[in-house]
This record gives C-alpha cells, structure tokens and sequence, in this order.
C-alpha cells in the first residue's frame, strides 16, 4: 500500500514537479490479477485499483489499516472503467459492467472482484475502488450505467459541455461519507470543472478514464492563487486536498471519475473561484 501523508498547501510554493507528482499524482494503480491501494491521510481515502484479467480477485484487507477485513471499518464506491463483471459481497452476486458503480457498506467481509467478459474488445474488468472510514452500515446497493442523477453542465462555446452523474450522494445511494460519480466530456469540449471550486469540507480524487494513450488532461491543483499543474494520462487519478482546486483541460476528449469524503456529503457545498482571480 503506498501511504502518502497530508499535505499543507504552504508548503505547495516550494514543491518541484516531481514533488507535486509524488504528493497529489497516482500512477499504475491497475495491474492484472493485483488489487494495488493507496492510503492518503487526506480524510483517510483509500484508492484500490483491481483488474481481475485472469482469475477472480479477493479484496485483500492490508496492514495500514490493521483490519481483519478491508470493509471492517470502511465503506467504498466501486466503478468499473473496464469490460464487464461482477463483485460478489459475502456470496451476493452483483453484475458491475463498465459505468456501473457498488456501494459496499461498512461489514462486508468477502468480496471478490471478477470479469465476466470472454476476453472481449472490452478486455478484463477495471474495478476502481473509492474508500473512506465509515461509523454505521449501509446496504450494499448497485446503480446500473445510465442511471444515477444526471446535470448537463457548461457550455460547448466555453468548451466545458459535460455530463455529470451522481451515483453515490444525498438523494442517491445512502452512504457514511462516500460521495461518487462520473463526468463524461461532450466531444469537442476538453474543460472539466471550469470555473473551478475548492470545498474545505472535503477531499476529492479525481480518476480519468478513455484518455488516448497520445493524450493527456492537464490538471489544475493548489490554491486558486497559488495554483500548480499536472499532466495527467489514463487511469492515473489526482488527489485534491480540501485547499485545491481541480479542474483540467485534455488534449483530447475523456472522462472521469470523481469521489469524496469529509465533513458532509452537500455537493452543492462548494465555493467557486472565477478563472479572473486565479493565478
Ligand atoms: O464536471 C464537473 O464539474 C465535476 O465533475 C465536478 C466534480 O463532481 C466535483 O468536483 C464536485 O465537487
Ligand atoms: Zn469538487
């Protein structure tokens, strides 16, 4: 489990690239028949990537959390960004095909990750996992693609035309803190979350998704006045403290996967920050 620690955005001003991409950037978190974690002290989130190529993958609970069980203390959403399968949840078979998302409530003890494609155009299941501490149970629960609730945003003329879906919210799938969701770009348009916000009342990674390889999403983090950039590829994903902005612009159209966990779960409760005050 890669363990990152919190971050104080004074120290941003002094940070190389390499220090940014080693604070905020999250790489090769897929890698077939593994299930690969990183554990961010910013609200305690835990990322898990699990691509089940060629048998079923059992979630693994891992020393960082000194749990039996990874769900002992926890809860997750769980998207798949790859070909189709299923997460079984102490024997409960749920169907997860690609731009579906699970929630997994606090107590779950067996969950195997597996694909259900035959080595398809699709390729193996992609399970990204969006993990955060959890105090009472919620029911498993399922949100099939093309459901959730759906807010056309932007503006083709801004190039910032996308489409967000909430799987994982307030009026949605019940959760402890977990809130989760997908934004697809509208062809043509490269801007996501422009203008930009920050929420001090939460922590939130961003991972994206159908980037071509020859393409990258230039990411938007830090202080909206003290803001710095990643170039960010293919199921990479970003971490954004409760202080940064996230935002991006990509070189070609994508998607993304966004996730948060904090203080409440109002996605509304954000404070925007016009591109002319930023720096
Ligand atoms: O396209 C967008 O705008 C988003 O997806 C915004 C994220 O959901 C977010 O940052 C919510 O706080
Ligand atoms: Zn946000």
């Amino acid at each position: 489990m890669d363990l990152r620690y919190a971050t104080s955005p004074e120290h941003v001003p002094g940070m190389d690239t390499d220090e940014l991409r080693r604070r905020f950037l999250v790489q090769d978190l897929f890698a077939d028949d593994e299930a690969r974690a990183v554990y961010t002290h910013h609200d305690r989130v835990v990322l898990v990537g699990v691509v089940p190529a060629s048998a079923p993958v059992t979630l693994p609970t891992f020393p960082e959390i000194r749990s039996e069980h990874f769900f002992d203390h926890r809860e997750a959403g769980i998207v798949n960004v790859g070909g189709p399968g299923t997460v079984t949840v102490d024997g409960a078979v749920h169907h997860v095909d690609r731009g579906a998302c699970l929630y997994v409530g606090r107590g779950a003890r067996d969950v195997v990750l597996a694909s259900t494609g035959a080595g398809g155009a699709d390729g193996p299941a992609r399970f990204y996992l969006f993990s955060a501490p959890a105090h009472t149970a919620f029911p498993t629960t399922l949100v099939e693609p093309g459901g959730g609730t759906v807010r056309e945003l932007g503006d083709a003329l801004t190039s910032n035309r996308r489409t967000l879906t909430q799987y994982i919210h307030e009026d949605g799938v019940r959760s402890c803190q977990v809130v989760m969701g997908v934004t697809r770009l509208h062809p043509g348009s490269m801007w996501n979350t422009m203008p930009a916000h920050t929420h001090d009342r939460r922590t939130e990674v961003y991972l994206y998704v159908d980037v071509p390889d020859d393409a990258r999403v230039v990411h938007l983090l830090g202080e909206p006045t003290e803001t710095r950039h990643l170039l960010v590829a293919n199921h990479e994903a970003v971490i954004a403290p409760s202080w940064s902005v996230h935002s991006g612009v990509g070189t070609a159209s994508y998607g993304f996967v966004w996730a948060m966990a904090g203080e409440n779960q109002s996605f509304d409760d954000m404070d925007g920050h016009p591109i002319t005050d930023m720096r």
